[in-house]
């Protein structure tokens, strides 16, 4: 990775490196930003061919690169959901998800492939675009350090923050190998947004001002860090937040997210409610329902009770059935048991989330980026914690 990157570099920056670094006129920051973005995207300096060469030479030889990443690989299911891994270091990759409309399929069944031209020709192989919709899942951290009990990023550890550049190129990247623009973005890939702040309000800003993705097609999930949500309010973004909650009550919390120790679950509720009155933004709660620890009627009842009482008819709730991972000692609950469940949530308004992309491990709370991982080795990522 380059810390000289030009990918989520503001405006400002931009203009800085034409003028100064590159003695060019100013308004060249906006061919470079069409450059980057726009529809001759370029992989490197050199194929920026708005450019006068020797701008583009006087780049490179102040150290700056493009920041598009590496794809070592990738798999895609028969939903069209495809997942790829890219290189974000030198001994470090990690996992984003392609997620088309729900009418996609592909039509060529699923397998995993290496290199980016072979991922690219399966990738094209999805069919059935009805709404030209598709959703970029990212990932924000190298690992997690949050240790929830039913994630797989979770059980990997922690390796360090991904830059805001390294977060844009996922997205680049997808829409490259798809040949569609992406229409909605979701941090629900590896890692925990809010311990990243900076970084992820940085490619948010990116997303939206540079790359045309409206605010409210992006969404922040976060399992909630003390003081981070009214940091983020200060932002105004237009990004829709998720919370992810998993219990009606503390004690059960504690029991699958262990980070729940340092932030008792009023205090959560306060703070996002906190969220709620700032921004004006609906905050959306998901819900992993995970068989015999959160998925009884009485605690959706008792789910019920606590967000009627805090966010009155405010609240929109994401149950997500669990996605098994190997070596994980959960169930994912039947299909009368998420019924049932959502059932008695009483006039909570609420989703089932369709699993995507489950057949290729490109489903939510599956991603580990796990390649490197194997030749990292998982104590050398937990020293790091
Ligand atoms: C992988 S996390 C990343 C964002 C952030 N760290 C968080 O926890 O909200 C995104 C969502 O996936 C959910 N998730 C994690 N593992 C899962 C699994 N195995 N099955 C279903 N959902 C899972 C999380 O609870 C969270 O709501
Ligand atoms: S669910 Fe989110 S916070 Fe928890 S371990 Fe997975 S990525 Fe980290």
């Amino acid at each position: 990775m380059s810390a000289k990157t030009l990918i989520a570099s503001s405006l400002d920056v931009l203009r800085r490196v034409v003028s100064e670094e590159c003695a060019a006129p100013a308004w060249r920051a906006k061919q470079l930003v069409d450059s980057l973005y726009g529809k001759r995207r370029a992989r490197a300096i050199e194929d920026m061919e708005l450019l006068p060469r020797e701008m583009r030479r006087a780049m490179e030889d102040a150290g700056w690169s493009t920041g598009r990443l590496d794809v070592v690989k990738g798999s895609l299911g028969r939903d069209g959901a495809g997942k790829i891994s890219v290189r974000v270091g030198e001994r470090e990759l990690v996992e984003a998800v392609g997620i088309p409309d729900a009418s996609c399929y592909a039509r060529d069944g699923s397998g995993e492939v290496l290199g980016r031209a072979d991922v690219e020709t399966m990738f094209r192989g999805v069919d059935g675009w009805d709404k030209n919709r598709l959703t970029a899942c990212v990932s924000s951290q190298v690992g997690c350090a949050m240790k929830c009990s039913f994630c797989a990023t979770g059980l990997q550890g922690f390796k360090r923050n991904l830059s805001a550049s390294e977060i844009v190129s996922q997205v680049l990247e997808l829409e490259e190998l798809y040949g569609k623009r992406v229409s909605d973005v979701v941090f629900m890939g590896m890692g925990e947004p809010m311990l990243n702040m900076k970084a992820v309000v940085g490619a948010i800003r990116c997303l939206n001002e540079d790359i045309g993705i409206g605010g409210r097609h992006i969404t922040v999930s976060t399992v909630g860090i003390p003081n981070s949500l009214a940091k983020l309010a200060k932002e105004k973004l237009q990004a829709t937040l998720a919370i992810s909650l998993h219990a009606p009550d503390q004690e059960t919390r504690l029991r699958i997210v262990p980070s729940a120790k340092h932030y008792p679950y009023e205090d959560l509720l306060d703070d996002v409610k906190m969220y709620f009155r700032e921004t004006g933004r609906r905050v959306t709660f998901e819900y992993t329902l995970l068989a015999g620890v959160n998925d009884s009627p009485s605690q959706a009842q008792a789910l019920s009770r606590i967000l009627k009482r805090k966010f009155g008819a405010g609240a929109h709730l994401n149950v997500i059935p669990w996605n098994s991972i190997e070596g994980v000692d959960h169930v994912k609950p039947s299909r009368n048991a998420v019924h049932r469940f959502c059932g008695a949530l009483g006039g909570i308004s609420h989703t089932i989330r369709r699993t995507r992309g489950d057949d290729v491990s490109a489903a939510c709370g599956m991603l580990t980026g796990d390649f490197e991982r194997r030749s990292l080795g998982r104590r050398s990522m937990n020293a790091e914690l």
